[in-house]
């Protein structure tokens, strides 16, 4: 038996960000070096994700996920012991091939990618290295310019915001700890607009304020006083970002905002996001239409595409076969990564590969529901991303990511680079 192969995989059911359970997985090497790794959980899931299993039952309104943990400490744990640590393609097929559906809904992706995360840490631990170094090499040295969600809506928060997220984008810092200085400060200055306003100050899933507001659009006016009252050029320094979710909003063939009561048809909505990016500084816009809607995203792709980036994220679920349509389609220039949407590391891997072949822009993405995992973190950098979504800078489960990437750009030293539009 090698000393690096895989002694035992084990499961235990945890809690995410919402208390709502999710999957932490723990691999032991025979040398005995363990690894952990937990999965987050989405609210405004997409339809075409990979499955996470949950329970029936009473407990925990039917959130349990004991199915998924027994799965790990049953059927994955024999299938993947003995088994060389650092064949993390195998390791991953092995399960893919155990579960044998489409949609990993045998074992639960939830199962999956938390075995799958945790070989990938016992490989790195295994091999004395960095877990961004492990995953990349020496060519992972791009640091995520940060996306941060600092004003919630949509079904992330109980406010009258039908669009999802608002995120600030410090383009104009030179390092990431410059990015992380800039992005707490507009933070902190939003608070400080929003009291003065009389609004709350109360927070979203995500840790960015959900004040009820006249408007969608109130959100980015207030976006772009707390950049400027922190001292910082709206557009050139800091630049917005949205994710309007709106497969939210997709019913019968029209679009209906659930908060406002107000419907829109496909032409409409997009007229609406454009207007959005003529007035303020929004240069990037996740899921303008919904999942089905290949065709409205290629129109918002020609029509605005060479200005503003067109994020896909429950239209392409992080899955190579729907991303690949969308390249095919014109569909849009950006996906949206999350690696329990496919369910295994080295499918997330060759979603951004794919992407990356094709000229689109790569997001690693947290979900709403959390855990102190940071895996996402050394993600991003291992295949120079370039984008990071992680949530506002504040509650400990968005902030460890952020925290993360300050560890590993002083790791990088001289090596680490920042997308910084001032040296472009
Ligand atoms: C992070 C997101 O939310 P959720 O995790 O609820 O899908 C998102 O929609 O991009
Ligand atoms: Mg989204």
């Amino acid at each position: 038996m090698n000393i690096t192969s895989i002694k035992k995989v084990s499961g235990r059911q945890i809690f995410d960000s919402r208390g709502t359970p999710t999957v932490e997985a723990t691999v032991e090497l025979q040398n005995g070096l363990t690894a952990c790794a937990s999965v987050p959980s989405g609210a405004s899931t997409g339809q075409y994700e990979a499955c996470e299993l949950r329970d029936g039952g009473k407990e925990y309104q039917g959130k349990g996920v004991e199915k998924a943990v027994s799965n790990i400490n049953g059927k994955i744990n024999s299938a993947l012991q003995g088994k060389c640590i650092f064949g993390q393609q195998e390791l991953d097929q092995t399960m893919i091939a155990l579960d044998g559906t489409d949609n990993k809904s045998r074992l639960g992706a939830n199962a999956i990618l938390a075995v799958s995360l945790a070989c990938a840490k016992a490989g790195a631990k295994a091999s004395n290295m960095e877990f961004y170094r492990y995953l990349g090499g020496m060519d992972g040295v791009t640091l995520p310019v940060p996306m941060m969600n600092i004003l919630n809506g949509g079904a992330h928060a109980s406010n009258n915001v039908d669009i999802q997220e608002f995120m600030i984008r410090p383009v104009g810092a030179q390092s990431f700890r410059e990015a992380m200085k800039i992005g707490t400060e507009v933070y902190h200055q939003l608070k400080k607009v929003l009291h003065s306003k009389g609004l709350s100050t109360t927070v979203g899933d995500e840790g960015g304020f959900a004040p009820d507001l006249e408007d969608d659009e109130q959100a980015l006016q207030l976006l772009v006083e707390a950049i400027e009252g922190a001292g910082y050029q709206p557009g050139k320094e800091v630049n917005i970002a949205i994710d309007a979710a709106a497969s939210e909003w997709f019913q019968n063939g029209k679009y209906f905002f659930p908060k406002k009561k107000k419907e829109l048809t496909r032409e409409e909505l997009i007229s609406y996001f454009e207007r959005f990016c003529e007035k303020y500084p929004v240069v990037s816009i996740e899921d303008p239409l919904g999942e089905e809607d290949f065709p409205g995203f290629t129109e918002i792709t020609r029509q605005i595409g060479n200005k503003v980036q067109i994020v896909g994220d429950d239209l392409f679920v992080t899955n190579p076969k729907r991303l690949q349509k969308g390249i095919e389609q014109q569909s849009a220039n950006a996906i949206l990564i999350k690696p329990n949407q496919i369910g295994s590391l080295s499918e997330t891997m060759l979603s951004i590969r794919l992407a990356q072949q094709n000229g689109y822009q790569t997001i690693i993405s947290h979900r709403s529901g959390e855990t102190e995992d940071t895996s996402i973190a050394d993600i991003s950098v291992a295949l120079n991303a370039g984008q990071i979504k992680t949530g506002a800078p504040a509650r400990t489960d968005r902030v460890c990511k952020y925290n993360r990437l300050l560890k590993i750009e002083q790791l990088l030293g001289d090596a680490a680079v920042y997308p910084s539009s001032r040296s472009r």
